[in-house]
């Protein structure tokens, strides 16, 4: 068997022995099948050999269920070859005993690289053509009536077509689940679950492809949790870790169905708000920061509670992303800096001239210090 490197890989390979578990199972069942018919028809030797193979296939079962992988594996390999040789010699190749050898290829073939499959590959090949010959030279060794022999290889046809088809289905579903995984990790935060920082970026370049073929609008919220170090110094990194996983939870809680927050950096955050003006931006920033503020983590039979700090902006005509982030971050950088817990504005693109009219007071909420800044991080607020 293979060395099992990492938990994806083990996680496969532990889905495989279901299905060897499985399919063990199915087989002893279908050799419970054979040992009627071989009653049935006449032939003792061959209904005795079913008794073997029923019993083989119960100690693999019990083997794969105790964990002992290699030597159940080594157990179903002797009675499927045992099976089909003995079978194919006794009947001959019409039964179709044969298709049972072909059931290995698909095994051989996802259990390493092609030093590791090659022998097996080339020894059951040349057991196939062996066993074909010999059955040709030979002839049936216990020849069943014509009636019976047309039963028998209907049966072995159907059980290995059915055998291919669930193992052929169990690779795809491993192929989909893989390629799931895979999707996630591109663009999901492992910590947090929530997107990445280029999920975000790719998710906000079409938007802003959107917004270029009509009216619309996009607003950008950056939170940042204050004194975080302090939280991680103080409680210790996983009550950090914590902080960010339930907070990320916070955070996606306030989000409509079409918002979507990143986790930006360390323990910043980016919301992208399509549709929303800076009015609403605001107001969306100040039920954050109400929901953090609200949010307590047991950690240590105490409770973690903390505060963020967020910047807004909303994306200019015709300015670039990086450049409506920039601001949005210099708007939270001035809330840090005006002793954090608070909600601060850029200045929208459009006005950044020296303000003095009703436009740069976009809302204030209660509890929000409500500022306003410039391109150039200058606090524009009226006296
Ligand atoms: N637990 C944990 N800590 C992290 C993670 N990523 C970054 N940090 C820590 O976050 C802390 C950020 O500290 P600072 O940049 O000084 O910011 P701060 O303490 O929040 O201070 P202000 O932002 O000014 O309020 C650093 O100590 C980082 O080690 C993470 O994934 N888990």
């Amino acid at each position: 068997m293979l060395l099992e490197k990492g938990s994806r890989r083990r996680s496969a390979h532990s889905a495989f022995w279901v299905m060897t578990r499985r399919v063990t199972l199915l087989a002893a069942c279908v050799d419970a099948a054979f040992l009627c018919f071989f009653l049935l028809v006449d032939s003792p030797l061959l209904a005795w050999l079913n008794v073997v193979s029923i019993a083989m296939y119960a100690v693999a079962y019990r083997l794969l269920s105790r964990r002992r992988n290699r030597p159940a594996v080594i157990l179903i390999w002797i009675e499927v070859l045992g099976h089909a040789l003995i079978g194919t010699l006794l009947t001959g190749w019409d039964a179709g005993f044969n298709y049972y050898l072909l059931m290995f290829i698909p095994a051989i073939m996802v259990s390493g690289g092609w030093r590791t499959v090659t022998p097996p590959l080339v020894l059951l090949f040349v057991s196939y053509v062996g066993l074909h010959e010999m059955s040709r030279v030979y002839g049936a060794l216990a020849p069943l009536s014509g009636a019976a022999l047309s039963v028998l290889y209907v049966f072995n046809v159907s059980i290995f077509f059915a055998m291919a088809s669930y193992t052929a289905r169990f690779y795809y579903a491993m192929v989909l689940k893989t390629e799931g995984k895979l999707r996630n990790l591109a663009i999901k935060d492992t910590l947090t679950g929530l997107s990445n920082r280029r999920h975000l970026m790719d998710l906000a370049q079409q938007e802003i492809e959107r917004l270029a073929s009509g009216d619309g609008e996009l607003a950008l919220v950056i939170a940042d949790i204050d004194d975080f170090k302090q939280i991680n110094d103080g409680w210790g990194h996983d009550a950090g870790d914590q902080v960010l996983i339930h907070g990320g939870a916070v955070f996606q809680n306030c989000c409509r169905a079409h918002d979507t927050v990143a986790r930006w950096g360390g323990e910043e955050f980016l919301f992208l708000l399509p549709d929303s003006d800076a009015a609403a931006a605001v107001e969306f920033a100040e039920r954050v920061r109400s929901a953090i503020g609200a949010m307590r983590i047991e950690h240590a039979g105490q409770q973690i509670t903390c505060s963020i700090s967020l910047g807004v902006a909303t994306l200019g005509p015709s300015e670039s992303l990086e450049d409506a982030i920039g601001r949005a971050d210099r708007a939270l950088y001035q809330s840090k800096t005006e002793g954090r817990d608070r909600v601060t504005v850029a200045v929208p693109v459009a006005h950044d001239v020296p303000v003095d009219g009703e436009d740069d007071v976009l809302v204030a909420g209660p509890g929000v210090d409500l500022s306003v800044v410039d391109r150039r991080g200058n606090d524009r607020r009226r006296a």
